[in-house]
C-alpha cells in the first residue's frame, strides 16, 4: 500500500458510486488509512497516500467490470455479484448489506407454498437466480423483470409474486406481501479479478487484505480493564476468551489485582455478567483501532 517505485503500479477498487453500500464502504476504506478527496463529485479518485484509485459505478456494473480486469478489486453485494454470474474471486465477505433474497406473495393470496408459484408471473430484478432456483425445484413460472419498486408489482397486477431483497422485512409489510422462500443470504464481498496481476500489484493486495483484516478484527472486539480479586484471577482467566492470556497487574490493595485484555463484542455482555459474580469491579471498555495479529 506504500507507494511503490514503479508509479503505474496503482490498485483500481470499483466501489458502489451512490446507494445502501456506499457509506460503509468509504467509511471501510478510511478506517484502513485510505484518504481521498471529494468522491460524491467524482468517478475516479485518486488516493492521496496509497497506490490506489477508486471507480464509482452503479453497483450492477461492478462484477463484470472486476471480472474484466477493468478494475482490480471490487465492493459488492453477493446478490449482484452471483446474478451476473461474473468470473471473480471472493476475497472475503464483510458485515455491511446483510440482506436476502426471497419469493414473495401477498399475505391471503393464493400463493402460500413454493407449489404454488408454478404457472404464476413473478417480478423480479433478479431474472437469473430467480430462474435457477424455479429450475432447481421444478417450478414453471413467468418472470417479469423490472429495475425498481419491485414490491408494488402485485398490487398493480402486473406479477401474481415477486422475487426481492429483504433485510427488515418492512417494505414487504408495507405491502401487503409475505415472504415465502429464501433463495439467496446475501452480505458485501470483496472480490478480485481472476485476470493475471502484475507481482506489484498482487503484493497490494497483499497489503491492502492485511489493513482490512486488522481492521475487521479490531472492530470486533474491546479491549477491556478491570480490578479484581486476586483469588478469582484463575476462574476470570476461564471466563475471559482472549487472544492472548490476560495481562494481570498488582495494585496497592495486595488482595487485588488489574486484569487487561482484549474479547469479542458479541461475547462481552455473557462475560461481564459472569466476571461481575468473580468480584470484578470498575470494569473499563475500550474500542480498538487496529488488531495485528
Ligand atoms: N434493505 C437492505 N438491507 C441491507 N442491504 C441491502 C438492502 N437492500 C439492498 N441491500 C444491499 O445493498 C446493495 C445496494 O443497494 P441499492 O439499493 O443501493 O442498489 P441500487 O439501487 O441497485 O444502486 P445502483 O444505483 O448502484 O445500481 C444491494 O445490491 C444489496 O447488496
Ligand atoms: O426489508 P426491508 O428492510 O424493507 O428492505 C428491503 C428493501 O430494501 C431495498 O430497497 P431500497 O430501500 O434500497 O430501495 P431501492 O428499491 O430504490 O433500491 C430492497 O430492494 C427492498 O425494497
Ligand atoms: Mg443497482
Amino acid at each position: 500500500m506504500e507507494r511503490t517505485a514503479d508509479s503505474k503500479t496503482s490498485l483500481r477498487i470499483a466501489i458502489q458510486k451512490s446507494g445502501r453500500l456506499t457509506d460503509k464502504t468509504i467509511e471501510l476504506l478510511k478506517g484502513i488509512g485510505l484518504r481521498f478527496d471529494d468522491y460524491k463529485r467524482n468517478l475516479m479518485v485518486k488516493c492521496r497516500n496509497f497506490d490506489v484509485e477508486l471507480l464509482l459505478i452503479r453497483d450492477d456494473d461492478i462484477p463484470e467490470y472486476v471480472q474484466d480486469g477493468v478494475c482490480d478489486l471490487g465492493f459488492v453485494g453477493a446478490n449482484v455479484r452471483a446474478e451476473t454470474g461474473a468470473d471473480v474471486r471472493v476475497l472475503r465477505g464483510l458485515d455491511y448489506g446483510v440482506c436476502r433474497l426471497s419469493l414473495a406473495a401477498r399475505k391471503d393470496g393464493a400463493i402460500q407454498t413454493l407449489e404454488d408459484f408454478e404457472g404464476k408471473t413473478i417480478a423480479t430484478s433478479y431474472p437469473n437466480l430467480t430462474q435457477q432456483f424455479l429450475d432447481k425445484h421444478n417450478i414453471g413460472a413467468n418472470l417479469v423483470t423490472i429495475s425498481g419498486a419491485v414490491e408494488i408489482a402485485p398490487r398493480l397486477e402486473v406479477a401474481d409474486a415477486i422475487c426481492d431483497l429483504v433485510s427488515t422485512g418492512n417494505t414487504l409489510k408495507a405491502n401487503g406481501l409475505q415472504e415465502l422462500e429464501v433463495i439467496l443470504e446475501s452480505e458485501t464481498q470483496l472480490i478480485q479479478t481472476n485476470k493475471e496481476l502484475s507481482p506489484g500489484k498482487k503484493k497490494l493486495i497483499e497489503k491492502f487484505l492485511i489493513r482490512m483484516d486488522s481492521h475487521q478484527q479490531a472492530e470486533r472486539s474491546r479491549y477491556i480493564m478491570m480490578n479484581a480479586p486476586k483469588s478469582s484471577v484463575p476462574e476470570i482467566k476461564e471466563i475471559i476468551p482472549s487472544l492472548n492470556s490476560p495481562t494481570v497487574m498488582p495494585l496497592a490493595d495486595e488482595e487485588m489485582v488489574a486484569v487487561h485484555t482484549v474479547i469479542p463484542i458479541d461475547q462481552f455482555w455473557v462475560v461481564m455478567e459472569r466476571l461481575k459474580k468473580e468480584g470484578a469491579t470498575g470494569i473499563v471498555i475500550l474500542p480498538i483501532e487496529s488488531m495485528i495479529l
